[in-house]
């Protein structure tokens, strides 16, 4: 028996930054909206504890226990007392060290196939607490559709969204560390005052309506500055989506992935193409959200 778990990727739609905690995390005002590019987790029961992983980036994906799904794995065994032994296969699409929360994704993925397929009977709560202890934005992979993720990003409040909007992502050539990009967020605002995170009421007020020309005019992201900064070509990419007709252009979350709103799927398709042929990104995908989170594809 196996259990197979599909989970989408993200965009940060609002990512408001506050000053580094003393715990060295940031507090966030974090508007996630989740997007169809999936990954796809497949559990089966092994001898052991053991990653595999396939798709475009899969070389860039670590198979021991460092791997979230590993670590989901082993938490959900560890808390019902049983021995992690299952076969975790990854098929990967999401881009690694994106900022398209990938690894988030096959970490919530492996704790819901897991507990499907070993009959846990984890409650909705619990797999949520198991998932911020594994990263901060593991349980909006969880939960998917759109959410404001307070604290680290991981308390979240779900929200309407009146329509589907429809993006272009534009993946990089390398990857970009999440803490080195929060880092460079740190020295860039050195000596500044760092106001305290605060969701926009005119983005939520877009969400709700399902309005693409209002949700372009009040998309925000505070870690773009310092992706840029680590990451100078990526205004080049962000320049060829603008002129080409995209409603808005910006980093997802920590990047270097960019994200691309347009108003329809027509717009998608001319604004990928037009990406594709400017030569100043790796390769293009589009996609539309909210879409749900983790959900049982099949046993
Ligand atoms: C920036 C965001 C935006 O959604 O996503 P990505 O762009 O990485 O996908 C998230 O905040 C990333 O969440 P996630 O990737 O789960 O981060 P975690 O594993 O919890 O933390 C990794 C590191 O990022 C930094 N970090 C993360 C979250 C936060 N609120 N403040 C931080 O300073 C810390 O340096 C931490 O050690
Ligand atoms: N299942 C996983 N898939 C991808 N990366 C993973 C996974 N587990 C751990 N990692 C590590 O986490 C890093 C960040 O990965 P990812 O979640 O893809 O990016 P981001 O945080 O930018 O959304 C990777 O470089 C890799 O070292």
């Amino acid at each position: 028996m196996s259990v197979t778990v599909r989970v989408p990727a993200k965009v940060n739609v609002q990512l408001a930054v506050g000053a580094a905690r003393p715990d060295g995390f940031h507090d966030l005002a974090n508007v996630f909206l989740a997007v169809g590019l999936y990954d796809e987790i497949t559990v089966t029961p092994a001898d052991g504890l053991r990653i595999t992983c396939d798709g475009p980036d899969a070389d860039q994906v670590p198979l021991d226990r460092t791997n979230l799904a590993a670590r989901a794995a082993e938490a959900l065994a560890a808390r019902y007392g049983r021995s992690p032994d299952v076969h975790v296969h990854i098929a990967k699409d999401i881009p690694v060290a994106g900022g398209m929360a990938g690894g988030s994704a096959d970490g919530a993925g492996a704790l819901v196939a897991c507990d499907a397929l070993w009959g846990t009977g984890a409650s909705r709560d619990e797999l949520l607490e198991i998932c911020a202890e594994l990263g901060s934005d593991v349980p909006f992979s969880l939960v998917g559709g759109a959410a404001l993720g307070i604290g680290r990003g991981e308390r979240l409040t779900p929200l309407e969204v009146g329509g589907t909007f429809h993006w272009v992502f534009a993946m990089a050539g390398r990857g970009l560390s999440t803490p080195a990009v929060f880092r460079e967020f740190d020295r860039l605002g050195e000596g500044t005052d760092i106001p305290e995170p605060v969701a926009s009421g005119e983005l939520l007020a877009a969400l709700a309506k399902g309005d693409p020309d209002a949700l372009a005019a009040a998309v925000s992201n505070d870690l773009q500055p310092a992706a840029l900064s680590l990451f100078p070509e990526l205004a080049g990419t962000l320049a060829a989506g603008r002129a080409a007709g995209a409603l808005t252009a910006l980093v997802s979350g920590s990047g270097p992935t960019t994200a691309f709103l347009v108003r329809d799927p027509e717009a998608a398709a001319a604004v990928a193409q037009a990406l594709m042929s400017s030569g100043t990104c790796r390769t293009v995908r589009t996609a539309a959200g909210p879409v749900p989170g983790a959900t049982v594809a099949g046993r």
